[in-house]
């Protein structure tokens, strides 16, 4: 309600049509009399006192009938739509429960169908049904049902491929019950949306119909009819039109308006809950690092509702250096890479005291400065490599285009480079590949594309999160050998995000271990035997080596991490820790041991 208050657009149309709907169940109780009542002294008049928008050709009162008619114009309204959507749906769906050759000649129905005019269908399909109001109805609701189906084959399609539906199907669930359960709930939002706008232009049509003797006949009247009536006064008395003309726009808009206002509550409502709140934090005023292409200090992100996946994060990565951000799943590492490439997803908000890449502060740059550094001196590589290589375009053309739009290369520069960089990944005969489809690549192949496209530019942070997660172990090493190689060969620093500390410390040279939002400790990787934070240590024992007793269970850590937004105000890992005492209620600060080790726990001061 109060989105609605916020958003005038969709205030409007909710009280254009809440009035109309009033107006359709009060106008005939209240005006039926004067709407129908025939004065042969005042035919076809204008404006006037006892009549102000005119009378008609039988001298009725037509602000009377245009109110009137509001019932029985949005009744047929409503009917024609409930025709046009359950018939559209049904026909939609129709191809997910047939075999598949009639699936098919429905969709080529369907589309010969969109491809008809609309009007012309109702039209058709009203002569065929029958002059009057039954048939301009059938009519109406025939023409919406194509559009309707279209759009329910197309999502259905869509969620079809998921796998979800993939694994229902795997389980053997009927195709009427996947469909019902599985398909529809997840297609419903943009229907009912759709359903809105459908109103309206069942309105619209259905008057136009009225208006051209096809739809109500008389005695009975919408507000097409009465357009329909008034026309042959219009050059007379022009007034005459005024009412149901009005009345037929005001609907229509009322009705778009509608299915705006459920478009954008539909959008709002898969956000978390409260407005966003950007995390305060204090600019740092001590020197930056220097040498350092990446320096953030005391990073936060922040969503409504108090979740706070990133607390106080500060992180330092020097030229040619790898540093591994461990911890489990949730807590806050990708996003602090996330953060620090500023796509932090909407309603989520970051603030930081610092934030430099390459030496240069991004807090003091406008949003296309800092787009354009982030884009030229920024690589990210996702976990998915599916998914950051675009399906439709070939795998070189993606490549070069990174040249071409951050680095003013030409296409020819672009082109070549993007083979090159192939190669430099250990990309065999680079040249055919260039001209795949990210599909026709083996998961560990386009890994490698995607990190070949980090290094179309020169860029000096690589974040790599989760690189290798879907990658099975040999191809795995590939990915890790090459993600070094590019590294040494750039003297690009990288934060290499992962939950696997083998891999960490095998790959980085240093490392800073996640806890609940915060780093709680940080050292060298070749120093992990040295670490100090029960946390990384229960991380590290729990990691099997070749004195590990094979017939026991492997170690775990017992209890589980706090979701962001329950993190208590002490030790977030105080209630898994074997050494909490009092102290532990405040949390204690990361600090630094030596020069390289700092560690953030009361037990090891
Ligand atoms: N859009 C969002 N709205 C609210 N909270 C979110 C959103 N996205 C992530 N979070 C929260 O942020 C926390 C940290 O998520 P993040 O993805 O950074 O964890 P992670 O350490 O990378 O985990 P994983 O290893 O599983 O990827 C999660 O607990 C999650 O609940």
């Amino acid at each position: 309600m109060r989105r609605l208050l916020k958003n005038p657009a969709g205030l409007l149309g909710t009280v254009i049509i809440a009035l109309m709907v009033l107006l359709a169940i009060v106008a005939p109780l209240i005006w039926e009399e004067a709407a129908t009542r025939m004065n042969p002294e005042a035919i076809s008049q204008g404006a006037s006192a006892s009549h102000p928008l005119g009378t008609d050709a039988l001298g009725r009162d037509l602000l009377a009938r245009t109110l009137v008619a509001t019932r029985l114009t949005l009744g047929l309204a409503f009917l024609a739509t409930l025709i046009g959507t359950v018939s559209g749906i049904l026909l939609g769906t129709l191809p997910q429960i047939l075999p598949r050759r009639a699936g098919r000649a429905v969709i080529a129905a369907v589309d010969l169908l969109v491809a008809f005019p609309a009007l012309l269908l109702a039209m058709f399909t009203a002569v065929v049904a029958g002059l009057g109001a039954q048939g301009a109805v059938l009519g109406i609701g025939v023409a919406l049902a194509p559009a309707f189906a279209r759009l329910t084959h197309t999502m259905t399609a869509t969620v079809a491929g998921s796998d979800y539906i993939a694994a229902a199907r795997m389980l053997r669930v009927p195709r009427h019950r996947i469909l019902t359960r599985h398909v529809l709930p997840n297609i419903a939002e943009p229907l009912i949306l759709n359903t809105a706008q459908a109103m309206g232009s069942a309105l619209l049509g259905l008057s136009a119909m009225s208006f051209l003797g096809m739809g109500v006949q008389a005695p009975a009247y919408d507000w097409g009819r009465l357009l329909n009536e008034a026309f042959g006064h219009v050059y007379v008395t022009p007034s005459v039109v005024v009412a149901p003309a009005l009345a037929v726009s005001l609907a229509g808009l009322g009705f778009m308006l509608l299915g705006d206002t459920f478009a954008k509550a539909a959008a709002h409502s898969r956000e978390a809950a409260g407005e966003p709140v950007a995390p305060v934090v204090a600019p740092a005023r001590d020197e930056p690092v220097p040498d350092a292409v990446l320096e953030v200090r005391d990073l936060a992100v922040a969503f409504p509702g108090g979740v706070t996946p990133v607390r106080q994060v500060s992180l330092t990565v020097h030229e040619g250096e790898i540093v591994g951000l461990v911890g489990e799943s949730g807590s806050g590492k990708s996003m602090t890479a996330a953060a620090i490439g500023q796509i932090v997803p909407y309603p989520g908000l970051t603030g930081s005291a610092r934030m430099r890449l390459g030496g240069v502060d991004l807090d003091g740059l406008t949003d296309a400065e800092r787009r354009k550094l982030l884009g030229s001196s920024l690589a990210m590589v996702f976990q998915d490599p599916t998914s950051s290589l675009n399906p439709a375009l070939r795998v070189g053309g993606q490549l070069a285009e990174v040249a071409t739009l951050h680095g003013g290369a030409t296409r020819t520069e672009a082109r070549a480079r993007a083979v090159e960089r192939l190669d430099r990944v250990r990309i065999k005969h680079p040249d055919d590949v260039a001209k795949r489809y990210p599909h026709e690549l083996s998961g560990g192949m386009r890994q490698r594309a995607v990190i070949a496209m980090g290094l179309m530019n020169t860029p000096r942070l690589i974040i790599a999160d989760e690189p290798t997660t879907a990658l099975d172990v040999t191809v795995q090493r590939e990915v890790l050998r090459v993600l070094r190689e590019a590294v040494d060969a750039t003297q690009a620093g990288a934060l290499f995000i992962s939950h696997d500390i083998a891999v960490v410390s095998e790959l980085c040279d240093r490392i800073a271990v996640m806890y609940a939002g915060r780093i709680v400790e940080e050292l060298p990787a070749d120093a992990l035997h040295l670490a100090r934070h029960p946390y990384t240590r229960a991380l590290v024992g729990s990691l099997p080596d070749m004195d590990t007793d094979r017939s026991g269970p492997l170690a775990t850590i017992p209890g589980r991490q706090p979701a962001p937004a329950d993190v208590a105000d002490g030790c977030a890992f105080a209630d898994r820790c074997t050494f909490t005492t009092a102290r532990c209620a405040v949390r204690p600060e990361l600090l630094t041991r030596t020069d390289t080790h700092s560690v953030a726990c009361w037990e090891v001061r």
